[in-house]
């Protein structure tokens, strides 16, 4: 097994741990330099996973053309950097997105962008509720895996699936990206609620509407419910409306406690993915006439548009409807 992944944060270390069980070889792209010599010399990542011992069989490598001879790439960059890592991976073998978000100023999935990026590769999506360090640890995880060439996906799955790893085929590539693009922003949303003092009522009810925000934007984009219903949907809206351990809740969390988005954003160096897609899905969404409140709630927080009252405000005075 030649498995090469393309990323060295949080989430790319963890996929590179959990590959590396067993002793298989994995080679792993990093774009600090620091992170390379770490992970060689100390089999550590203190940057993006600290506190997790490396397995021996992880190969860093500040060179991606040293991803020529793998047999297949994880990308595992945050989403506004992935076209231009695809663009520089090797061509030829199949790409495993697993970035989560929409395309700033093109409005389009990973999985868009990838096929432009490297026409002709055949492409997969690797998508659920993943905290990196709980997957770095072992513990039981399940996550979708899904591609729309039925026997390439059941050959990924084959390859990455390990004792306490265990993938679900799907062939709705646009839904596991939905789900996970769209909950990212979804857990902003409920930290704000945490942040805010606003109760476990309030939490829940955000979850429940934010999943039917989901799910018709979704279904406008072409995504099958069942799909956005599992584990790259409900199950990571669920896992990521649920913790601190989420930096989309917890920048939630800060912007619900009063404090500004641009200065908790300022210099971080791990990534709150909602805050990017926040803007962009409110685009996609008024152009497909869908209507999503709480995510148009959550970029006039991002924005600094409007005060925390005002926006609680104007979502509970919607108007009464249907469930
Ligand atoms: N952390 C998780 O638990 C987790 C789980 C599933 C999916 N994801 C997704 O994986 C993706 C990567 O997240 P992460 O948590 O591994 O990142 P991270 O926040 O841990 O690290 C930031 C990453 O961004 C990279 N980066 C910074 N500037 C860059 C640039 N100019 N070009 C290319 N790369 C650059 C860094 O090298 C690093 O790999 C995101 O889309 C995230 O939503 C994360
Ligand atoms: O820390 P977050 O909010 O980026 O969430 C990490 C993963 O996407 C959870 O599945």
């Amino acid at each position: 097994m030649k498995a090469g992944i393309i990323g060295a944060g949080a989430w790319g270390t963890a996929l590179a741990q959990t590959l590396a069980a067993g002793g298989q070889h994995v080679r792993l792209w990093a774009l600090e330099p620091e992170v390379v010599e770490a992970v060689n010399n100390d089999r550590q990542n203190p940057l993006y996973l600290p506190r997790i011992p490396l397995s021996p069989s992880i190969e860093a490598t500040g060179d991606i053309a040293a991803m020529a001879d793998r047999d297949m790439l994880l990308i595992v960059s945050p989403a506004q950097h992935l076209r231009k890592v695809v663009a520089q991976a090797p061509a030829g073998p199949p790409l495993i997105l697993c970035s989560k978000g929409i395309e700033a100023g093109t409005g389009l999935l990973m999985s868009e962008v990838a096929a432009e990026a490297q026409p002709g590769s055949p492409i997969a999506v690797l998508s659920g509720p993943t905290f990196a360090h709980e997957v770095a640890k072992g513990l039981p995880t399940a996550i979708t895996l899904a591609c729309a060439d039925a026997d390439l996906a059941a050959k990924i799955a084959a390859r990455i699936a390990r004792p306490a790893f265990r993938p679900y085929l799907s062939d709705d590539v646009v839904g596991a990206e939905i789900g996970g693009a769209v909950k990212n922003v979804l857990a902003i949303a409920c930290g704000v609620a945490e942040g805010a003092g606003l109760g476990l009522n309030a939490r829940a009810s955000l979850i429940s509407r934010g999943f039917a925000e989901m799910t018709r934007f979704g279904l406008a984009r072409g995504a099958r419910a069942e799909t956005l219903a599992g584990l790259s949907g409900l199950g990571d809206l669920v896992l990521t409306c649920s913790s601190t351990d989420s930096r989309n809740f917890s920048l939630g969390k800060g912007l619900g406690e009063g404090r500004a988005a641009r200065d908790l954003l300022a210099n971080r160096r791990t990534v709150a993915e909602g805050a990017f897609t926040a803007p962009v899905l409110r685009e996609a969404a008024r152009a497909a006439r869908v209507e999503m409140p709480v995510v148009e709630a959550v970029c006039a927080l991002l924005e600094d548009a409007a005060p925390l009252a005002q926006v609680m405000d104007a979502l509970l005075a919607r108007p009464l409807r249907a469930e």
